[in-house]
Order: C-alpha cells, then sequence, then structure tokens
C-alpha cells in the first residue's frame, strides 16, 4: 500500500504546512457553504463562477496525481490530510479535530455541520452520519491500539440530527485477535441522534511485517 508514505519534514515544516494550507482549506469551506446559501443570481454568479475557475486553475499548474494519502514524518506521526471527515488539506472534511483520552479508551469530538452536509430540511444527511461514526469508531480502535479497516458498520438513526453544533464519541466494546469492535453515538443539543457499532480489522497486508511502509498507529 504505497498510499502510506513516510515523508522527511522536520515538526517545523509541518507546523509551516499546516499554517499555510490549514486556513487556506477553511476559505474553501466558506466557498462552498457561501456557495449554497448565497442570494446572488445572474450576472453576479457568472462573475463568481469565472473567478472560481481561474483560481482553480492557477492551483492545477502544480499538483500532485491521484489523492494525497497519509504521510509519515519520522516520529511515526500519521498526517491524513486528505481524509474526508478529519483531513486539514480536505475542503469536504468539516473538519473534525478529534481528541482522545489518555489511557486510549475514548474517543470523542465537538464540531459544527452546517448547509453543506444537509440531507431532510435543516437537518445532517444520514449518510454523513454514517460517514462521521466511521471515522470516529475507527479512531477508537486506533486510540486503543487496535487500528483497522471497516469490515461492517451498523447505524441506528434515533432521531434526525439538526444541523449545528454536534458531539461524537466512540470507543472499544471488545476485541478478539485481529479484530475490534467498537461503538459510537452521535448527539445534538437536544441528545442522542445517531448510534452505531462496527468491526474493524487489521487487514492482512497489515500484519505482514514485510511492508515496511505501512504504520498501523497512524490513527493515535
Ligand atoms: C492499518 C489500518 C489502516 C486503516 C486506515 C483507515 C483510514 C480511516 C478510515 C476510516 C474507516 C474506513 O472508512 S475504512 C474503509 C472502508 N473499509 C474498507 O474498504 C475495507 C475493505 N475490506 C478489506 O480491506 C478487507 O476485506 C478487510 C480488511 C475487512 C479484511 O481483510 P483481511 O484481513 O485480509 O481478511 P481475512 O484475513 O480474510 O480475514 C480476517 C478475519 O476477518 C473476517 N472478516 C473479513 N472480512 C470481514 C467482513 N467484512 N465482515 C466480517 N468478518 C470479516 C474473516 O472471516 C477472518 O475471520 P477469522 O477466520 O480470523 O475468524
Amino acid at each position: 500500500m504505497s498510499r502510506f508514505a513516510p515523508e522527511h519534514l522536520t515538526p517545523e515544516q509541518i507546523e509551516e504546512q499546516s499554517a499555510v494550507y490549514g486556513p487556506f482549506t477553511q476559505a474553501v469551506r466558506d466557498l462552498v457553504d457561501a456557495a449554497i446559501r448565497t442570494e446572488l443570481g445572474g450576472d453576479d454568479i457568472r462573475a463568481a463562477q469565472a473567478a472560481v475557475e481561474a483560481v482553480t486553475a492557477r492551483l492545477r499548474e502544480r499538483e500532485i496525481e491521484g489523492a494525497l494519502g497519509v504521510t509519515f514524518s519520522e516520529d511515526g506521526v500519521g498526517r491524513p490530510w486528505g481524509n474526508a471527515v478529519i483531513g486539514l488539506r480536505n475542503a469536504v472534511a468539516p473538519p473534525l479535530v478529534v481528541e482522545k483520552a489518555e489511557d486510549g479508551s475514548r474517543v470523542w469530538s465537538q464540531f459544527h455541520l452546517g448547509a453543506a452536509y444537509e440531507g431532510p430540511p435543516g437537518c445532517v444527511h444520514g449518510g454523513v452520519a454514517s460517514l462521521v461514526l466511521d471515522q470516529m469508531l475507527g479512531q477508537a480502535a486506533g486510540a486503543g491500539g487496535r487500528p483497522g479497516m471497516t469490515a461492517t458498520l451498523q447505524v441506528h438513526y434515533r432521531k434526525p440530527t439538526p444541523l449545528g453544533p454536534l458531539r461524537a464519541e466512540a470507543w472499544i466494546e471488545r476485541t478478539e485477535g485481529h479484530k475490534t469492535w467498537a461503538r459510537g453515538e452521535l448527539t445534538g443539543p437536544e441528545g442522542l441522534c445517531v448510534e452505531a457499532e462496527g468491526l474493524f480489522i487489521l487487514p492482512r497486508w497489515a500484519r505482514e511485517p514485510a511492508d515496511a511502509e505501512t504504520r498501523p498507529g497512524f490513527f493515535e
């Protein structure tokens, strides 16, 4: 899996990149939100489209092939900057900033989902709730020293999830060999909205020590 790549950057260089790309990506998120909610029309929108297309063309003057993958600095800390939920460089990601208990027993995140994540009117799209919980359960497995890929995910939608401020939390339920069962929940200001349970499996390619490029600990 070449998508896990070592990268020889110092912590200062990573900090520098983060200070450049973080605010840039946030500006793109704001653009998406504004594009959904603007009441301008006609020539204003055509002019905005031309401006956006010009910026896109400029960015494409130098770009990598394919997706960003996960890079690792020398201390083994991963940077999943393209990730659809937590990616610092992914404007599609809300993004979630995930915190974990010191003993690795739980992870949680407080975040905001706006107009870009709407399903039912004023509410979070069910697929987005599932996306967030998949990531959180995966990170709970990783935080507990049991990284893995999602093999199964069961989602229970208890009540509509309002757009706005939300909290997600996840933890490991039990383990067996390479398998980890995790659970989690998504809550809004009025309480529990969605619950999920999933099975996470450390894949064969990550179990084989010959593959020196894999870093199963990148969740941590
Ligand atoms: C380093 C991590 C990075 C992880 C990087 C994650 C980045 C963050 C992403 C967040 C989460 C995601 O979206 S992850 C993306 C969505 N998930 C995926 O794309 C996964 C696609 N599926 C796979 O890659 C694979 O099928 C795995 C990893 C699930 C299993 O592969 P494997 O490990 O090679 O499988 P194998 O040796 O045959 O099976 C091991 C054991 O698991 C069981 N098993 C296998 N598949 C399943 C299954 N779907 N449901 C139930 N049980 C299963 C087998 O019966 C066997 O049980 P026994 O006989 O031993 O009892």
